[in-house]
C-alpha cells in the first residue's frame, strides 16, 4: 500500500503500541530516505507528550536510517532548562538522540538562555528556522519533510490550544503562549501555516484515553485545533492503535488499513 493517501487522510491502525511503534519506524525510514535522495537531508519537528517514545522504540535501531542528515527542530516546547523534566527535549533526547548518530547542531532546542523570556525565545525559533528553510524574507514558510504530532483530550496539538487566538496566527513561523492550560503555562510552538506547508504530517494517538477525542475529531466537521490541520499539498496521516480508534463510527473508520 502506497504511503501517499490517495484520500485526503489516511488513518493506519495497530493492535497494539508496539505494532504501533513499529509501523511508525517503517513509515519515518522511508520518508527520511526519500528526502535525503531528494535534497540531502531530512526536516523533522517533533512533539511532546507520549509521542517520544512511541516513535523511538524501533526507529532507535534502525540501522538503515542515515540519522546524519536529519535535521530536528520541535513541533512545540517548554519554556523550561533543557535538564527539566518537562522539557521536550529532554524526552526526545533520552528516547531517540543518545541512540542515534543526530550531529548535535542539527537539533535546534529552544535557547535555554531565553525560556524566561518565551517571546523572545520564539522569535530566537523563528531565526533558527530561518537557517534551515532560508531566510525569513526569501521563503513563505517552512516546508518540513515531516512533522510529528500529538492531540491532547481537548482536541489541542502542538501548543495551540482550542479558542486561543494563537489559531488566529497565520503569519508567525513559531508564537509564543503564556497561559498553556496544559502545564507548564510558557511554550513556544510552531504555527498553523507552519504544519499546514509540510510535506507529510502524522499524528500519533495511542490508548483508550483517546478514543472519545478522535471519534470527535474524525467523525465530524470541527474546529478544533487538531481538525486545523491541513497540508496545503502534504499528506494527513493518523498512527492509532485499536484502543484509541474503538469509537470511531464514519466512512473514515472504513478506510482503516494496516500499514
Ligand atoms: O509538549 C506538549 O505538551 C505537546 O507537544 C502536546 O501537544 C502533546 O503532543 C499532546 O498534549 C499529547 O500529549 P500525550 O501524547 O502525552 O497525550
Amino acid at each position: 500500500m502506497p504511503l501517499h493517501a490517495a484520500t485526503p487522510t489516511q488513518i493506519y491502525t495497530f493492535p497494539d503500541v508496539a505494532a504501533l511503534s513499529q509501523g511508525l519506524d517503517t513509515y519515518v525510514a522511508k520518508l527520511s530516505k526519500e528526502a535525503i535522495e531528494r535534497h540531502g537531508k531530512f526536516t523533522v519537528a517533533i512533539s511532546g507528550g507520549s509521542l517520544p517514545k512511541q516513535l523511538s522504540a524501533v526507529l532507535k535501531h534502525n540501522t538503515s536510517v542515515d540519522f546524519s542528515k536529519w535535521i530536528v527542530y520541535f513541533a512545540d516546547e517548554r519554556c523550561v532548562p533543557l535538564d527539566h523534566e518537562d522539557s521536550n527535549y529532554l524526552l526526545s533526547k533520552k528516547e531517540l538522540f543518545d541512540h542515534v548518530n543526530i550531529p548535535e547542531e542539527n537539533i535546534h532546542t529552544i535557547d535555554p538562555d531565553l525560556v524566561n523570556d518565551p517571546e523572545e525565545a520564539a522569535e530566537d525559533y523563528i531565526s533558527q528556522l530561518a537557517k534551515t528553510f532560508a531566510t525569513k524574507d526569501s521563503v513563505r514558510f517552512p516546508v518540513f519533510d515531516l512533522i510529528l504530532l500529538g492531540v491532547g483530550p481537548d482536541g489541542h496539538t502542538c501548543s495551540l490550544f482550542p479558542g486561543h487566538p494563537l489559531l488566529e496566527d497565520h503569519t508567525n513561523w513559531c508564537a509564543h503562549i503564556t497561559d498553556s492550560p496544559k502545564p507548564p503555562s510558557s511554550r513556544i510552538t510552531l504555527t498553523f501555516p507552519v504544519l499546514n506547508h509540510a510535506h507529510h504530517v502524522a499524528f500519533v494517538a495511542a490508548g483508550a484515553g483517546k478514543q472519545d477525542m478522535l471519534h470527535l475529531l474524525l467523525d465530524g466537521p470541527g474546529h478544533l485545533p487538531a481538525q486545523m490541520v491541513k497540508p496545503v499539498t502534504g499528506t494527513l496521516s493518523w498512527f492509532v492503535d485499536d484502543a484509541a480508534a474503538a469509537k470511531i463510527t464514519s466512512a473514515t473508520h472504513k478506510g482503516l488499513e494496516r500499514l
